[in-house]
């Protein structure tokens, strides 16, 4: 998508819910937040979101978005056939490091596919469905502080003033200014000793190289996962552009930050021994500049809302993943449309009830998530060679069914009233959107990586495929 593609572009107008009279505030302008709010307003609630950037950017790499987080958007007119222009179309190709065909997967369900998407242009295609939709999206807006009362919330920015709404939607990231109101204070992030060095550039030049152009030859969009010993390598390649993104030790000083810049070179010898191509395509990076970007994790709070009900928590601000758990930006989108039906379920009287449904309903879901990320990095990194060789779907289906299969649109509709009522009256309430025969209980990353380190297997019951 280039920018006359957005002068030329006429988007439909969605069709809305009646107006539920309720005022929304979303801080941050990323994936959730943009998610949400076109959702919100489509909900039939007056949303309005806050960006610290001073303008809009496209920045990222390639992503992947899970099934159950392409069933809203068929409900948003023409977003679709924009999501077209950044998907790559490709199943996912696994192989070995040393170029070994391990399989190929079709992700996702056949009434919504999963896909990968470039996440620069997916952002930008958000923003301009937002800004078509009347959502206004105020940029230089930087929130420093959330507040609440019985009646409202609202957040304070770094220049003194004030923006009161009935619900504030924290979608500002892993350093959201929420933790103050929700927990005190905020937990320190503990470091996964990973980090991911990635980069997007023009396909065209480095296919001159031979050695690149022969891995391609046949393929004009392609995403392949190769795995090796403590690392592994995403390829995305399409028409016009060339992607990777190598999970590995953090030996070389990562930063938890998008912007933070580092050499290619950096990656070389994470892939020694590996097959030619990987050295090939490293040095392939125009400049040799690379995001390095550090993997920290998160214990999630399985709280999410402020004591009073009027703020909460979607996205990172509320949980954060492993790459490996593919599932970053689905949760984040599935938060969104869970929380704009479950604000509409409940309407003005009851919006602290709201939330808190919404926060139960998926806290289980993702925690979830999150342990199957860990579960599959101990699957890519110690991979036995042998057992993969007559059980290739341990690499090529580490994304669960369960996962897979959901509406959390629908989800939410169906199980507002007995969550709530749950939350009301403590009548049983059961989830069944995360893993069946899984009983859900509290876990924290420290206690998984120690049984990691120590060489255990995490086994769980369940059916975790
Ligand atoms: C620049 C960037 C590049 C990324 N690239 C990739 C990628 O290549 N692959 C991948 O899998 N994931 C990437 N991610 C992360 C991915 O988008 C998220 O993990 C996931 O989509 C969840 O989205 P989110 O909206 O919760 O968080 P984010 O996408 O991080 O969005 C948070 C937003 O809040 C804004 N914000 C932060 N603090 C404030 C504040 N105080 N006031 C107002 N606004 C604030 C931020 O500027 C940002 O726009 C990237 C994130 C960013 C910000």
């Amino acid at each position: 998508m280039n920018s006359n593609d957005k002068h030329q572009r006429t988007i439909p107008s969605m069709e809305k819910y009646p107006s539920s009279g309720l005022s929304v505030v979303v801080v941050g302008g990323g994936i959730a937040g943009l998610g949400f709010a076109i959702e919100a307003c489509r909900k039939g609630h007056d949303v309005r979101v806050l960006e610290r950037r001073p303008q809009f950017v496209e920045l990222g790499d390639l992503m992947v978005l899970q099934s159950s987080a392409l069933h809203t958007p068929k409900l948003w007119p023409g977003f679709l056939e924009m999501l077209a222009s950044c998907q790559y179309n490709s199943p996912n190709y696994f192989k070995k490091f040393d170029g070994t065909f391990i399989g190929a997967h079709h992700p996702g369900s056949d009434d919504a596919p999963s896909t990968y998407v470039n996440r620069a242009k997916f952002h930008g295609i958000l923003e301009e469905y937002a800004r078509q939709q009347g959502i206004k999206i105020e940029y230089s807006a930087n929130v420093v502080e959330y507040f609440e009362t019985n009646d409202a919330a609202g957040v304070k920015f770094d220049d003194g003033h004030f923006q009161i709404a009935d619900v504030v939607v924290a979608a500002d990231g892993v350093g959201t200014k929420s933790w103050g109101l929700l927990h005190g204070s905020k937990a320190e992030p503990i470091n996964s000793g990973f980090a991911v060095t990635r980069v997007t550039f023009p396909a065209g030049p480095a296919l001159e190289n031979p050695i690149i152009a022969k891995e391609f030859e046949g393929f004009d969009h392609r995403v392949s996962l190769h795995v090796g010993p403590d690392s592994h390598m995403v390829v995305g390649k399409t028409d016009t552009e060339i992607c990777w993104l190598l999970n590995h030790p953090d030996t070389d000083g990562a930063v938890e930050d998008w912007s933070y810049k580092a050499s290619s070179d950096i990656a070389l010898p994470h892939v020694e021994g590996w097959h030619p191509f990987f050295k090939e395509l490293i040095n392939a990076t125009p400049n040799h500049e690379v995001t390095n970007w550090k993997l920290m994790w998160r214990n999630a709070p399985p709280t999410w809302v402020s004591p009073l009900g009027r703020v909460v928590q979607i996205g990172d601000a509320a949980h954060t993943f492993l790459p490996t758990s593919a599932s970053g930006a689905t949760m984040a989108l599935e938060d969104g449309y869970s929380l704009a039906a479950c604000l509409e379920k409940g309407g003005r009287e009851r919006v602290a009830l709201a939330t808190r449904v919404h926060n139960t309903l998926r806290y289980e879901r993702v925690s979830c998530a999150q342990r199957m990320g860990l579960k599959n990095r101990e699957n890519f990194h110690k991979t036995d060679w042998d057992y993969v060789r007559e059980h290739p779907e341990v690499l090529t289906s580490t994304i669960g069914l369960w996962l897979i299969h959901h509406n959390p649109e629908n989800y939410a509709i169906e199980n507002f009233e007995s969550c709530a009522t749950h939350i009301e009256d403590g009548k049983t309430f059961r989830n069944t959107n995360a893993v069946p025969g899984y009983t859900w209980k509290p876990w924290t990353i420290e206690q998984l990586l120690a049984a990691t380190d120590n060489g255990e297997e995490i086994l769980d019951e369940g059916d975790w495929s």
